[in-house]
């Protein structure tokens, strides 16, 4: 049997992230991954500054800046009156040394972070191994893990399930995931086009209001990215069809069969809570704890403030005999009150300001917003929401 002193199960990045930092400070950590490989679809693709603060913490922001975009600048658009409210994350340059949202896409992030984790002494990444299963006792975890040819145990101090959104971990815990699910779904695509040639002055993040379809417009360092929501009837098939596809770019670019896509994903979205984060020695985390609309950029990186809340407690507690108890308790007050009173918050306030809309495709979201951008204080305040600095700071608040 293997025995470690953390397992962490999944390798997106909330799971990357926790192994890699505990493996860099010398405490052995096996992360398991149910794939082959870390998995190469687009998802997240946005990293807020507290997060890019982090990823420089353990030295791996570089490599990541070289494989993505700094976007400062991001816009809210009204496509009838081409009206756009800007606002520049550069204002936050007296208080973050990275005051600029990374556009980079998470494969790109877990690929690095497994690769530089099975390198260190005390890292190790093991693929194509899916925690099925747990038990605990007083001194420690033993995961059940389902490889290609036989289920072997992984003894560990502790657990960390960051195994995603269906986690089976969370569910062996009987933990409710409460909130709800949006009737529509999420539509993305990408596509290398020229999307910036049917606008004027396009930003890297573009939040596009519509009185008949809203959408995001997002460039990623290879592509464009544009989400829109979708009809709740219509099949997954027409959703995913070239008529669409047309369709949607028709309503961007006056000729959607002139452009290609390269992906197209189409998701269910959540927004929901778990009511304990912490299980014992198991510890829930990233989207196994928390899912939200992705509408502002926050599941990727709330997941990764998880982690860095969770390993700075485990390493007191493995290295320096800190109380497992106190601090891991405080773990599941501090992460789920984020979770709950800012990121389900925000988020939920962010789908409404894109679909509220009058006939000119104007609404008193827009209204509101424009009001914040032309108020020096009250602009501050929002770029420190949206940035994600304010969480943090709420954070270290609760006791
Ligand atoms: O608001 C954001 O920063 C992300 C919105 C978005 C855009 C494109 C695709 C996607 O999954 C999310």
């Amino acid at each position: 049997m293997i025995k470690t002193r953390v397992l962490v199960a999944g390798g997106g990045p909330a799971g990357a992230v926790a192994a890699y930092r505990l493996a860099l400070a010398g405490i052995d950590t096996v992360l398991v991954e149910a794939l082959a490989y870390p998995p190469e679809d687009m998802r997240a693709s946005t990293l807020h500054p507290p997060t890019l603060d982090m990823l420089e913490e353990i030295g791996v922001l570089d490599e990541l800046e070289s494989v993505g975009l700094r976007a400062p600048a991001y816009h809210y658009r009204n496509r009838q009156t081409d009206d756009v409210i800007a606002f520049d994350m550069g204002e936050l340059s007296d208080i973050s040394a990275h005051p600029y949202r990374l556009q980079c896409e998470q494969f790109k992030i877990t690929r690095l972070l497994t690769a530089k984790l099975d390198a260190l002494p005390a890292g190790r990444v093991l693929f194509q191994h899916r925690v099925v299963g747990y038990d605990q006792d007083a001194d420690g975890v033993t995961a059940h893990v389902e490889t290609p040819t036989a289920i072997e145990h992984i003894r560990a101090d502790y657990l960390i399930a960051a195994d995603g959104a269906g986690s089976i971990i969370r569910k062996w815990t009987g933990a409710k995931f409460e909130g709800f699910t949006y009737p529509e779904r999420f539509l993305t695509l990408s596509t290398r086009y020229p999307v910036e040639q049917h606008f004027s002055g396009l930003a890297s993040v573009n939040y596009v209001s519509d009185a008949d379809e809203w959408c995001v417009l997002l460039r990623v360092p290879e592509f464009w990215r544009v989400l829109v929501p979708t009809e709740n009837e219509v099949s997954d098939a027409t959703l995913l069809s070239d008529a669409n596809k047309d369709a949607v770019f028709d309503r961007l670019t006056g000729n959607g069969a002139a452009v290609e896509t390269n992906h197209r994903t189409l998701y269910r979205v959540h927004q929901r809570v778990v009511d304990r984060f912490r299980h014992g020695r198991v510890l829930l985390a990233g989207d196994a704890a928390h899912l939200n609309n992705p509408l502002g950029g926050f599941g990727m990186n709330s997941g990764i403030h998880d982690v860095w809340n969770l390993t700075t407690k485990l390493r007191s507690i493995l290295q320096e005999g800190a109380p497992a108890d106190t601090l891991l308790d405080q773990y599941d007050r501090q992460r789920r009150t984020i979770a709950k009173s800012f990121v389900q918050t925000q988020t939920i306030e962010n789908k409404k300001a894109m679909e509220a809309r009058d006939a000119d495709g104007a609404s008193d979201a827009e209204r509101r917003m424009a009001e914040i951008a032309n108020d020096p204080e009250r602009r501050r305040g929002y770029l420190l929401r949206q940035s994600m600095y304010e969480s943090m700071a709420q954070e270290a608040e609760i006791a």
